[in-house]
C-alpha cells in the first residue's frame, strides 16, 4: 500500500480550490510505490497525480521540484510540477508538503524491450543535457562517503564471505576517483518502477527525489543495471547495447568514461546493495519499506567482475 496519509473528499475539494484545476470527479488511491502518499485525482480538467510527501521536508524540495520543471521545459518527458494560485509548486495538505503533476501516460515495464531500453537510454542522455543549464546543486547522500562509512555497520550483521566481498568492492572502489569525468545532475534511482512506458516510448521518468549532482556516467550505469539485467544477475547483451547505442547517439563517451565504465557498472551495484542491505537489517523507525532483495546486486556485481571486459 502506499496510502500512508489518507485524504477524504471534503479534504481534497478545498485544496483544490487554490488550483485552476476545475471541479473534482474522482479521487483514487495509488497503491504502488512505498515512500510518499499517492493520489490520482480526475477533475473536470484532466488526471493528476498528488504525492504527500512522507519524508522530506517542505525546504528540502525545491531542488527536486525546480529540476522537473526545468527538465519538462525542455521537453523531457517529466510530469511538469504544477503551481497553485499564489504561483507555488508546493502546498500542504494534512500536515504534509504536497504536489500535484499530470498524470502521464504509460506503465512499468518489468520485462522491458530492447527498444524500449534504447528509448529509455536516449532519453536519459537528453535529460543529462537538458539539465546542464539547471544551476542548484545537490551533493549525491548515497555517494562512496556513504557507502564507506555504511558497509562496516552491515558487515557483522552478514555471512563473513559476503561481508568479505562487500568489503573487498568498497576497496576496490576506494581505488578508483572519478573526478576528471563529465558530472551534472543525475537521477540516480532510474529502475524500470521510476519510468512509465507508453508502448516503446518514455512516457515519463519519475521519483525525481534521489536526483544530485554526480557522474552522468554512473546515471547510465545505474539505469542499464535494472532494465538490462536478468533477475539471476546476468547482463543482457542485447538490451544494454542498444541502451548504450541509444545514449551514445546523443552523448557521446570520451576515452576517460569508456575506460571507466566496468568500474562505475560496479560501483552502481555497489550502491543497492548496500541500500537494500541497510533496508534489509535496519529498516529505519517508522519507514514502510518492502525490503527489496539485497543479494540480488551482489549477484550482479559478481557478473560485472567476470565481464570486465564488457565495453560500449
Ligand atoms: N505522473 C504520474 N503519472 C502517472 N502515474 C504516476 C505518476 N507519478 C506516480 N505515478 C504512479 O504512482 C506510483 C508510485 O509513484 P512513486 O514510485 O513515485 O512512489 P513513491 O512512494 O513516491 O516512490 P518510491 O516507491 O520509489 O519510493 C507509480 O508506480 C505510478 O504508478
Ligand atoms: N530503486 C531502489 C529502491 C528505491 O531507491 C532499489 O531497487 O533498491
Amino acid at each position: 500500500m502506499s496510502v500512508f496519509t489518507t485524504v477524504a473528499i471534503d479534504e481534497i475539494t478545498p485544496f483544490l480550490h487554490r488550483y485552476s484545476l476545475g471541479q473534482l470527479v474522482e479521487l483514487k488511491g495509488i497503491s504502488a510505490g512505498v515512500t510518499n502518499t499517492n493520489y490520482f485525482v480526475t477533475t473536470t480538467h484532466g488526471k493528476y497525480v498528488l504525492t504527500l510527501f512522507e519524508t522530506l521536508r517542505a525546504d528540502e524540495l525545491p531542488f527536486y521540484v525546480n529540476l522537473m520543471v526545468h527538465l519538462a521545459q525542455h521537453g523531457i518527458a517529466v510530469a511538469a510540477p504544477i503551481a497553485n494560485l499564489q504561483h507555488q509548486y508546493i502546498d500542504e495538505l494534512n500536515g504534509k508538503p504536497t504536489l500535484i503533476v499530470p498524470c502521464l501516460p504509460g506503465s512499468v515495464a518489468e520485462s522491458p524491450t530492447t527498444e524500449q531500453c534504447a528509448q529509455v537510454g536516449e532519453m536519459l542522455a537528453q535529460m543529462h543535457l537538458a539539465a546542464a543549464s539547471y544551476t542548484a546543486q545537490m551533493p549525491n547522500p548515497r555517494g562512496p562517503h556513504w557507502w564507506a562509512a555504511t558497509a562496516p555497520t552491515l558487515y557483522p550483521l552478514m555471512k563473513p564471505q559476503d561481508a568479505e566481498l562487500l568489503a573487498a568492492e568498497v576497496a576496490l572502489q576506494a581505488q578508483h576517483q572519478h573526478d576528471t569525468l563529465p558530472t551534472g545532475v543525475i537521477h540516480a534511482d532510474l529502475f524500470r518502477d521510476n519510468a512509465l512506458m507508453n508502448g516503446e516510448h518514455v512516457g515519463g521518468f519519475i521519483d525525481f527525489y534521489y536526483a544530485c549532482t554526480d557522474v552522468l556516467l554512473y546515471d547510465l550505469a545505474i539505469t542499464l543495471n535494472d532494465w538490462c539485467v536478468l533477475e539471476d544477475g546476468e547482463i543482457d547483451d542485447e538490451r544494454a547495447l542498444a541502451m548504450l547505442t541509444a545514449y551514445q547517439s546523443v552523448r557521446p563517451l570520451n576515452p576517460a568514461e569508456i575506460q571507466a565504465w566496468p568500474t562505475l557498472l560496479r560501483a552502481a551495484a555497489l550502491r543497492f546493495w548496500v541500500s537494500r542491505l541497510l533496508d534489509f537489517y535496519q529498516p529505519a523507525a517508522g519507514e514502510m519499506t518492502f525490503a527489496k532483495d539485497p543479494s540480488h546486486f551482489q549477484r550482479v556485481i559478481l557478473r560485472h567482475a567476470q565481464r570486465c571486459n564488457f565495453w560500449v
